[in-house]
């Protein structure tokens, strides 16, 4: 059986196949604001993304993802904590079965009803899948989503999820601008972490923005009507896609704002 959300297959019960779901720098993790250390040092993020590089949308049976070719430095993450030159490989969400629940990381306790989760690899390694295996290999970003206006920004991406319904499923996904999705306000925590589902790997700077962007409960809704199942198989709706907060083990949780 493969790794999931459920009770026989969810987080509790990842380390049975993945022993690192209990190392020293798992993700995700609460974030408490008064424990944070102000970093002068830290840089602005430099976030630039060229649309063209959009290249599909998929639903692969955990949460759906947009993909975008990686094959040059069209889009990029570079400055903020990081050194060198971080490539946009895809960006995906995690939410819950209601507004109550749904993001990985956590405020103070806090959960948002959903988190984007913008994935970058080190142009030092070859690959995304060679980057995922080092320590400074990825930068996530992620942004929270807080119930409140629309998003129109955000329903261009639910306008495609008709024909992504099941596990699987897969469309083209052209010319769209991932910056749409970022808060106006780019201050940020950072701190050490891993990949928050299977195979956890220890790769990940965090760079988690403090400003929430909005979502409309209608919106919500319709990341709910998405299927963990795939056609023929009994339909089991794509809800608490998260993976609660990790032990902090010591690290170090870095605010790039007073
Ligand atoms: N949820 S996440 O930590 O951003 C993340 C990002 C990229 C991933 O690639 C595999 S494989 N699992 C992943 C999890
Ligand atoms: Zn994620």
């Amino acid at each position: 059986m493969s790794w999931g959300y459920a009770a026989n297959n969810g987080p509790d019960k990842w380390a049975d196949n993945f022993p690192i779901a209990n190392g020293p720098r798992q993700s995700p993790i609460d974030i408490v604001p008064g424990e944070a250390s102000y970093d002068a040092g830290l840089k602005a993020l430099n976030l630039k993304y060229d649309p063209s590089t959009c290249l599909d949308i998929l639903n692969n049976g955990h949460s759906f993802q947009v993909t975008f070719v990686d094959d040059n430095d069209s889009s990029t993450l570079t400055d903020g904590p990081i050194s060198g030159i971080y490539r946009l490989k895809q960006f995906h969400f995690h939410w819950g079965a209601s507004d109550d629940k749904g993001s990985e990381h956590t405020v103070a306790g806090t959960k948002y009803p959903a988190e984007l989760h913008l994935v970058h690899w080190n142009t030092k390694y070859a690959s995304f899948g060679e980057a995922a295996s080092q320590p400074d290999g990825l930068a996530v970003v992620g942004v929270f989503l807080q119930i409140g206006a629309e998003n129109a920004n955000l329903q261009k991406v639910l306008d495609a999820f008709d024909v992504i319904k099941a596990k699987g499923k897969q469309t083209s996904f052209a010319d769209f601008d991932p910056a749409t999705l970022l808060p106006g306000c780019l201050d940020y925590w950072t701190y050490d972490g891993s990949l928050t589902t299977p195979p956890l790997l220890e790769s990940v700077t965090w760079i988690v923005c403090k400003e929430p962007v909005s979502v409309s409960a209608e919106q919500m809704a319709k990341f709910r009507s998405l299927l963990f199942s795939a056609e023929g198989e009994a339909e089991c709706c794509m809800v608490d896609n998260y993976r609660p907060p990790q032990p902090l083990k010591g690290r170090a949780v870095r605010a790039s704002f007073k």
